[in-house]
């Protein structure tokens, strides 16, 4: 656990970067920090590692004030990933993975080999070991500097801002390709972002901080765009606050109608009546829309209309439920098991009806203190406290 207690920086000429924060960056879980340009985010981060010294106020790692530790030894458990990378231009790309493991003296043999590795790690060739940065995109540039910050192993990631640089789409995957990672890694991570859209898919928790260095609201990206503490927040959150909610609506308390599906062999007679109907095949695999009024005979016979995108049943969020009834010729969204065989459709108005943060009556935790975990992740697992 990282723990800001009472954070002010003031900068030589007055600027307050941050201005008594206090904060807890959970164990094993994601803490991304966002907001306005010059909120203090990247300064907050670099607390930690003791880039910055704060003027007043305290960091601790599992409860040890970070001036403890010489910076060196602290930085050593803890990995740092910044925009563009910042690779070592002259050092091959396996000599930049294992800058760290050098300078802890690993043998070349050694520390090359767990470069490898993580290069695999984090989807890169190993073939492209022996290249320069230059020689590489940006987006697998950003993978080098993730994997040249985990090389070590350490306990803790700061990120600041490290997929910013790279196109939406190289952007998304990374964030993908980051969030599988930490599934497996369940590393303590600070990640400075200036996207709320960024945060609210990558953050178990989000601090939100504005001009002068004020933190204004620690939550879950749930409660965020549910119950956003002030003006500044909701503005900051953007449009679209109540559909973005529903992505945190599950889809397994849906109750699925089986009024609309029909086999291929039942004859369109039988349809009468309704607009439209889900044909299936002998799996219950979608085939596609039929209008029954204007067919004959059976219905996997008749002109149908492609299906469209459909949601997995408790796999995906309402939002892409809701997604697949706008898409459908029908209006109803088509739910699938894994193995993708229909379980049910559902209107609009069932989609609404599932419970979300947005209709409660939680209360927004401005604590700073972690609520109940959004993702599982084995507490136990990182010890943040043996870092160095
Ligand atoms: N070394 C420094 N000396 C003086 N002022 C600084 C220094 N570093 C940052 N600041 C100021 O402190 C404030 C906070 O800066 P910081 O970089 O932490 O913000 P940020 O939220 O990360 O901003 P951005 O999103 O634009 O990167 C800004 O007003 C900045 O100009």
């Amino acid at each position: 656990m990282i723990t800001f207690e009472g954070v002010t920086k003031r900068y030589t000429g007055g600027t307050v970067a941050l201005d008594d924060v206090s904060l807890e960056c959970p164990t094993g879980r994601i803490t991304v920090f966002v907001g306005t340009s010059g909120g203090g985010k990247t300064t907050a981060l670099r607390t930690i590692n003791r880039m910055v010294e704060p003027t007043s106020g305290r960091v601790l790692i599992d409860g040890k004030d970070v001036r403890e530790r010489k910076p060196a030894e602290l930085r050593r458990g803890i990995g740092y990933v910044i925009q563009h990378a910042g690779l070592f231009p002259h050092r091959t790309i396996l000599d930049n993975i294992a800058t760290v493991p050098y300078l802890l003296s690993w043998n070349k043999k050694k520390a090359r080999a767990r470069a490898l590795e993580l290069m695999e790690r984090v989807g890169l060739d190993p073939a492209m070991g022996k290249r320069y940065p230059f020689q590489l995109s940006g987006g697998q540039q950003q993978r080098v500097g993730v994997a040249r910050a985990l090389a070590a192993d350490p306990p803790i990631m700061l990120m600041d801002e490290p997929f910013s640089a790279v196109d939406p789409v190289v952007r998304a995957e990374l964030q993908d390709e980051f969030l599988r990672l930490q599934e497996e890694l369940h590393k303590t991570i600070v990640f400075v972002t200036h996207d709320i859209d960024e945060a609210i898919k990558l953050g178990d928790r989000i601090a939100v901080f504005q001009t002068g260095g004020k933190l204004v609201q620690i939550d879950s990206p749930e409660n965020l765009l549910a119950h956003p503490a002030d003006d500044f927040v909701a503005g900051f959150i953007g449009q679209n606050r109540g559909i973005r909610t529903l992505s945190f609506a599950e889809t397994s308390a849906l109750r699925l109608s089986d009024d609309a599906v029909r086999a291929a062999s039942a004859d369109a007679a039988q349809a009468a009546g309704a607009e439209w109907v889900l044909v299936v095949d002998d799996d219950r695999r979608p085939l596609g829309w039929a209008r029954p009024a204007q067919a004959t005979g059976p219905l996997g016979k008749a002109k149908l209309s492609p299906v469209g995108p459909t949601f997995q049943v408790g796999g995906d969020s309402v939002r892409t439920a809701l997604d697949a009834a706008v898409l459908s010729p029908s209006g109803l969204a088509v739910g699938v098991d894994e193995a993708g065989a229909v379980v049910g459709t559902a209107s609009g108005t069932d989609l609404l009806a599932v419970p979300t943060h947005g209709r409660d009556a939680a209360v927004p935790d401005r604590s700073g203190q972690p609520g109940e975990p959004e993702r599982p992740a084995d507490p136990e697992e990182t010890d943040a406290g043996g870092a160095g």
